[in-house]
């Protein structure tokens, strides 16, 4: 098992008060296994991805586990997490590709990387030509400025910088949400692709893009304000969902070839509600076409079939 999430929670600290941003989640990602993190803005995905490898200093900790092949992760410390970045547990964080130096050659970036783990550039060099290459990306990217690559090129070297020490767990956080179409499925190509070759082991991929992550994901698990509404394999999820909240999400989506003069998009009427102070029971009810008295209730986050976990009284019923 490479990753086991038991009950996290984890809230920012603002003026107003406290934001509930993880309230309870549960799951594990197996070995090999590529698990996407859907949901509206604000549900949490970041947050989620975030809080495994480096909680920020308006983030806290306030309950819950997180073991990677069975050894826990002291993510509330973060200078015990120092240990473990990098070569545990990565993250490509969201604007990742944005955020390179911008007056430093791709080459020394690298090499600064490499100094702040305790490892040699010019031993590490071969490998990293190596999987630049195997990006499609020329030894050469080594000797420019980021502000001479592409938006595609700088995400496949973060790529590749994220993991060259083979961690156990990478969290993308929205890799492909600033690039266009094609760039976009190469490189959620080259996400299985680092997968398959074991460069990675296991993988969250956090997006709004649930028709990309359908085509790369083995796993997909859809949050709704800072809980998990459900979990199951990509294509039952989009073939055949049993959250309402799911269900919206799915039928949200255009199809292809659809004539939009005969079907107009819809989109999920209502908001997510604030996470300051959530409602009590299921917090999708207000917006819920299913509602009942019952919802008053949280549903318990089950298994209504194999792999197919629902927070939802009516699913499964
Ligand atoms: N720095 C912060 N301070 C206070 N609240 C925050 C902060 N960052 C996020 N939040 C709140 O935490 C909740 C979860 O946010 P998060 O960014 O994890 O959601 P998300 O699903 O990743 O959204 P998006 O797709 O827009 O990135 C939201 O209610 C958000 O407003």
């Amino acid at each position: 098992m490479t990753l086991q999430v038991d009950d996290l929670r984890v809230c920012y600290r603002t003026l107003m008060g406290e934001v509930r941003a993880l309230d309870g989640v549960s799951f594990t990602v197996a070995d090999g296994e590529i698990m996407g993190v859907v949901g509206e803005s604000g549900c949490g995905k970041s947050t989620l991805g975030k809080s495994l490898v480096r909680l920020d200093n308006r983030m806290k900790h306030v309950g819950g586990t997180v073991t990677v092949d069975g050894e826990p992760l002291p993510i509330a410390d973060d200078r015990a997490m120092n240990r473990f970045r990098f070569t545990s547990v990565s993250i490509i964080p969201q604007y990742a590709m944005s955020a390179l130096n911008p007056t430093r050659r791709i080459g020394r970036l690298v090499a600064d990387l490499l100094d702040a783990h305790g490892m040699s550039y010019a031993a590490t060099r071969p490998e990293l030509v190596r999987r630049l290459a195997l990006v499609g990306l020329p030894e050469t990217v080594l000797d420019s400025y980021p502000i001479e690559l592409s938006g595609g090129m700088k995400q496949r070297v973060v790529l590749v910088l994220s993991t060259l020490r083979d961690p156990a767990l990478l969290v993308a956080d929205e890799v492909t949400s600033a690039l266009d179409v094609s760039t976009q499925r190469a490189v959620a190509q080259t996400l299985v692709e680092f997968r398959d070759r074991g460069y990675v082991r296991g993988m969250l991929v956090v997006t709004h893009d649930i028709s990309l992550v359908y085509q790369i994901a083995d796993t997909i698990m859809v949050m709704y304000a800072g809980r998990l509404a459900e979990k199951a394999p990509s294509d039952v999820v989009v073939t055949e969902p049993l959250h309402p909240y799911t269900q919206l999400l799915i039928g949200a989506l255009p199809e292809v070839g659809a004539r939009f003069s005969e079907r107009r998009l819809t989109g999920i009427p209502g908001r997510p509600p604030g996470l300051r102070n959530p409602p009590q029971g299921c917090r999708f009810r207000a917006r819920c076409p299913l509602a009942f008295d019952k919802c008053a209730e949280q549903p318990p986050f089950v298994e209504v079939a194999e792999n197919h976990q629902v927070a939802c009284w009516k699913a499964g019923s």
